[in-house]
């Protein structure tokens, strides 16, 4: 199975999770885009979705689905997002595709995270994809020259400007082995808006596709 392959069958395993009548917590990237094929189906069943990004948002609305405000929603019960890296404890690195703050954002209201990835994404230690944080602009320098003294190799990512209407900078060589602590850390640096270490807000449901079918922990 190549890796498309995978991504739309984690993607379609994600769909027992969804209850008649609900809202759905929808992320960003390729992974999810399959999820968002996947509910085209069920488009009248669900009442409709909260967002991580426009450019889900205007998948949805193409298929005919509903996408609320997250201001005008309390509670919901799933999230389903895609991730770059996730360990054992359900802990991820997010952000590949630029929309960590929003997946964070809509994932806190959840009351359940799945996380959808193909097997590439499993590690033991977080860190080997590097790690995306979303920076005010005005405050590009300072950050990165504060992320090189935790230890890091911050990369400006160019051309990139976040729905937020912000940058992100791309941490390399980081050894995650305390996914709480760091991420509390790098969000104390003034002019971090967020980073993409998930451990404070980890998947409660990880489903992972590999070779043999889909696995879930
Ligand atoms: O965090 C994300 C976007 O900001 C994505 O979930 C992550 O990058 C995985 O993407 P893909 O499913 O395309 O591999």
């Amino acid at each position: 199975m190549n890796q498309n392959d995978k991504k739309r069958a984690v993607a379609e395993a994600a769909i027992k999770y969804v209850e008649k009548d609900a809202i759905i917590g929808v992320g960003t990237g390729s992974t999810t885009n399959y999820f968002i094929e996947a509910l085209a189906p069920l488009a009248e069943d669900i009442q409709g979705a909260v967002s991580s990004s426009e450019a889900s948002t205007e998948k949805l609305k193409a298929l005919g689905i509903e996408v609320f405000d997250l201001n005008q929603v309390a509670s919901f019960d799933i999230y389903v997002d895609g991730a770059d890296e996730v360990n054992p404890q359900k802990h991820m690195i997010k952000g590949g595709g630029a929309a960590l703050t929003r997946e964070k954002i809509v994932s806190a209201v959840a009351k359940k995270f799945i996380c959808i990835v193909d097997d590439s994404k499993r590690v033991d230690v977080l860190g080997k994809f590097p790690l995306p944080v979303e920076v005010i602009p005005m405050a590009r320098s300072y950050v990165a020259r504060e992320i090189v003294k935790l230890g890091g190799d911050p990369v400006y990512r160019q051309g990139v400007t976040t729905d937020n209407g912000n940058v992100i900078l791309d941490v390399y060589n980081l050894q995650i082995t305390d996914p709480l602590a760091l991420e509390a850390q790098l969000n104390q640096i003034t002019g971090v808006v967020t980073n993409g270490i998930f451990a404070a807000r980890a998947a409660d449901v990880v489903l992972v596709a590999t070779d043999k079918g889909v696995d879930t922990y």
